[in-house]
């Protein structure tokens, strides 16, 4: 079976192998290459892209995270780089020709046309905080620049041993603007630390990002993390999609406002979500000492 679509110029294809096991979207975009693998019951769904320097596609995220949302099977997304580090951020060689050579006729219209730039960049990280679905990231090697905006958005973080992180913009005489200013203040406690990173583009490696909040869990090397980030995707793909979708959203929800405010939304969301029949069958199966991976849950 095989879906091709185009969207700006971006070619998607969706496709599955020959046993049905595997479903893999896959497109293709400036030299950039990401892949989406399923799992064979479609609950975990792998993004990785290759990245060997630079050229990260962000326009293709929002068409990926929009599929993801959509798609009843998904529950669980891991995210990672393939190449030999998980990315350099915004590919500095094309900088001339897209962010700073802006068209217009007059102030106010180049002025715009920025602004939907970077609009467009935001929304690239943006659609992965509103897809419900949980993000885990796996991170190897350089992480630069926007690959912190990135990570910032996603909901569970770990990464290798060799990984290191830097808040690059600043060097390229940038405010970084895609979300690490916005969302990494809520990742890591300390504000210091992170005005500290900001300001001066310093490299925090893998220790630091551990005990700093960064990350929650920090492997030997890459094969490792791919085990420990599909093992903890499993784990959240066995739960109930509505007790784990609700648990994103209100989380989400519940960082950005008053606890008050938090709490009533949180009311309201279950005002609907505990009709599920998924807190009996959660609940039975609890009682008889049963695994979750043994509930069948309807699709969501
Ligand atoms: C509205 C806009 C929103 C977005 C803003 C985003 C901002 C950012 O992302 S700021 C961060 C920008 N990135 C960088 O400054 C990274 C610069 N690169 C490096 O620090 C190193 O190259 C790196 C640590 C990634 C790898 O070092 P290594 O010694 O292993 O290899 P190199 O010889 O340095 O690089 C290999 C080739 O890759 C090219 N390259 C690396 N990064 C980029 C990049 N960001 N853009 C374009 N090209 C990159 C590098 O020039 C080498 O190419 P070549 O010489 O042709 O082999």
């Amino acid at each position: 079976m095989e879906l091709r679509w185009s969207s700006d110029g971006a070619v998607v294809e969706l496709r599955w192998s020959s046993d049905g096991a595997v479903m893999e979207l896959r497109w293709s975009s400036g030299g950039a290459v990401m892949e989406l693998w399923w799992s064979s019951d479609g609950a975990v769904v792998e993004l990785r892209w290759s990245c060997d320097g630079a050229q990260v596609e962000l326009s293709e995220m929002v068409d990926c995270f929009n599929e993801i949302t959509m798609n009843s099977d998904c529950r669980v997304v891991m995210l990672s780089g393939a190449g030999k580090l998980f990315t350099a951020g915004i590919d500095l060689t094309d900088m001339a020709s897209d962010l700073l050579s802006p068209k217009g006729d007059d102030a106010a219209r180049i002025s715009w046309n920025i602004r939907r730039k970077v609009v467009k960049y935001q929304e690239a990280f943006s659609v992965i905080e509103r897809c419900p679905k949980p993000v885990v990231v796996a991170i190897h090697g350089a992480c630069i620049g926007a690959g912190v905006d990135l990570i910032s958005a996603c909901d569970i973080r770990m990464c290798t041993q060799d990984a290191w992180f830097q808040v690059k913009e600043v060097d390229i005489g940038l405010a970084a603007d895609v979300g690490t200013l916005q969302r990494l203040p809520k990742v890591i406690g300390s504000r210091s630390l992170v005005n500290e990173l900001a300001l001066t583009a310093r490299k925090m490696f893998a220790d630091e990002a551990k005990s700093s909040g960064l990350v929650s869990r920090v492997f030997a090397d890459k094969e490792a993390m791919m085990a420990g980030a599909l093992e903890m995707a499993g784990q959240i793909a066995a739960r109930s999609p509505v007790a784990v979708q609700g648990t994103k959203i209100n989380l989400i929800y519940s960082r950005d406002h008053s606890v008050t405010d938090g709490l009533d939304y949180m009311a309201t969301w279950n005002m609907s979500m505990l009709q599920t029949q998924d807190v009996m069958k959660s609940a039975q199966a609890a009682m008889e000492k049963k695994s979750p991976k043994s509930i069948v849950f309807s699709k969501f």
